[in-house]
């Protein structure tokens, strides 16, 4: 089932996001990481293409695919377009067509370092979008950001694009992480007040150590509450209890998230089943009683 139709029918929608392995071919610790996930029923896993910039293994396509053929689980395949030309992109579209994969997360992706800015075929991620509905019968995701993206010059700027990116086609949103969850408030109402419909998953990460906060700030330019920063300058010295508290922070988010009536939770669980699993319990019947009403 595509994934705007799991959107429409289940609310709110669960969903992991995986990145491939780092050498190509070492698929196996990945296939172990998805039986693990698989066990814990997510209405949809995503695979990342070249997260965080890096460009490596082009093992997303298999991954997606095995999660649909070996578990019936929903895939969503991502896919950026910031070095592809449109000979690359239609390429990859006909290997996921015979793959039968039907969600693609589309992306312009993080940009390389010295890459000149102009071009590019596909400029922006909208334009991919563009193209994809275009030529194609996917099912198209695209990110989103409740503290505006880091290159913006202001969240308005960007939720201007933001409209136009949706309008270019896309049928769902996934949030940026965040760790203040008024700012996906206000940027849910700032959203709708703009008449943008479609369903919008709040990325959730749970941040387990110190060098993974840093790295996700710098990527995403989340701002830190001062509950979190004193949770993490406490125990940052103290691995385990850095976890359990990075495990309850982003437990508490969900539960709050999930109160407010949230379409979706994408957790950004870094191919950790054992942080998804102990995420999952933490709000299983909140999810339960929520999912029956
Ligand atoms: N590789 C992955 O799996 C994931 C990557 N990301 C990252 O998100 C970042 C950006 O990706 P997207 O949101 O897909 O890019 P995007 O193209 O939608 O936005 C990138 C920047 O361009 C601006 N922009 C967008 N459309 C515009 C237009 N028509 N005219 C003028 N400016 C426009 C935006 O405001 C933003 O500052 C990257 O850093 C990407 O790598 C986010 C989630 C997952
Ligand atoms: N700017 C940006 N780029 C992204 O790729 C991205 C976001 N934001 N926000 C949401 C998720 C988070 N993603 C990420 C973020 C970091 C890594 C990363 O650092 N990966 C390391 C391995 C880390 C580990 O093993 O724990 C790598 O080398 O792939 C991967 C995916 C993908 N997404």
């Amino acid at each position: 089932m595509d994934i705007k139709t799991i959107f429409n029918k289940k609310k709110p929608v669960l969903s992991f996001e995986i990145f491939p392995p780092k050498r190509d071919g070492d698929l196996n610790s990945v296939y172990k990481t998805i039986d693990a996930l698989a066990m814990l029923d997510p209405d949809y896993i995503s695979v990342t293409y070249g997260a965080a910039g890096s460009e490596r293994s082009n093992t997303t396509l298999d991954i997606a695919a095995f999660i649909r053929k070996q578990y019936q689980i929903e895939s969503l395949a991502h896919l950026t377009c910031v070095s592809s030309s449109k000979d690359d992109v239609d390429r990859i579209f006909d290997k996921f067509e015979a793959a039968e994969i039907e969600n693609i997360l589309a992306l312009r992706g993080d940009l390389p370092e010295g890459m000149a800015t102009n071009n590019r075929a596909f400029q922006y991620a909208g334009d991919l979008i563009q193209y994809i509905k275009e030529t194609r019968n996917f099912t198209v995701g695209a990110a989103c950001y409740p503290e505006g993206h880091i290159e913006a010059k202001s969240r308005t700027v960007d939720l201007i694009n933001l409209k136009q990116k949706t309008a270019q086609g896309a049928d769902f949103l996934v949030t940026q992480l965040f760790f203040d969850n008024e700012k996906f408030y206000d940027f849910r109402r700032e959203v709708r007040a703009l008449d943008i419909d479609i369903p919008i998953t709040a990325g959730i990460m749970p941040v387990l150590n110190k060098n993974q906060i840093e790295r996700m700030v710098a990527l995403s330019g989340a701002s830190l509450p001062d509950k979190f920063k004193r949770i993490m300058s406490k125990y940052e010295f103290n691995p385990q209890a850095l976890h359990d508290a990075g495990i309850i922070y982003a437990s508490e988010q969900l539960v709050d998230l999930l109160s407010t009536g949230v379409d979706g939770i994408h957790l950004y669980v870094m191919n950790k089943p054992e942080v998804a699993k102990q995420l999952v319990d933490n709000v299983s019947n909140v999810l339960k009683a929520l999912r029956s009403s």
